[in-house]
């Protein structure tokens, strides 16, 4: 596996900031990378992958986007037993218990965390975001 793929869903555009910002990390670690809106993505072709990233922001009350995140985490978790996967995500109001629920769900799956916690960011990517989520970029290259 030499590229990495990293699928999101992005109702308004901060998950999908911290995409590009975790890409360019990933970049700066020499590895290629592709972003993927899950409106796009391809079961089959992401479950080839030994290291899946995920992002999703906060929706519902503390919960995955429920039209297009939840229904294809819901699919592949059923396949993610020996996979590494890389969590991340916005949130607004409220101390990112979806992310801790997304994580313990990952990991019942049988999957082992990248980093071992998901990073979040409130709303917008800004100041010491970006060095985290460049940091969790390279973190994310160097365990493929
Ligand atoms: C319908 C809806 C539900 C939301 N529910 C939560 C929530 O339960 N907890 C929270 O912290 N933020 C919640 N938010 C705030 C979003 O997580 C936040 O604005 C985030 O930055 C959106 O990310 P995005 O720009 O990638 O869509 C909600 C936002 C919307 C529109």
């Amino acid at each position: 596996m030499n590229e990495v793929k990293i699928v999101y869903w992005s109702g308004t555009g901060n998950t999908e900031q911290m995409a590009s910002i975790i890409a360019d990390g990933i970049k700066e670690a020499g590895k290629e990378v592709s972003l993927i809106n899950v409106s796009n993505a391809n079961i089959d072709e992401i479950l080839k992958e030994d290291l899946i990233v995920l992002g999703c922001p906060s929706m519902g009350n503390e919960e995955l986007e429920e039209s297009e995140m939840e229904p294809f985490v819901a699919d592949i978790e059923k396949s993610l037993s020996g996979k590494k996967v890389a969590l991340f995500g916005s949130y607004g109001w409220g101390s990112g218990e979806w992310m801790e629920s997304w994580e313990e769900r990952m990991k019942a799956a049988g999957s082992e965390l990248v980093g071992e916690k998901g990073i979040i960011c409130n709303e917008a990517p800004s100041g010491s975001d970006i060095d985290e989520l460049k940091e969790f970029g390279k973190i994310i290259a160097e365990s493929m």
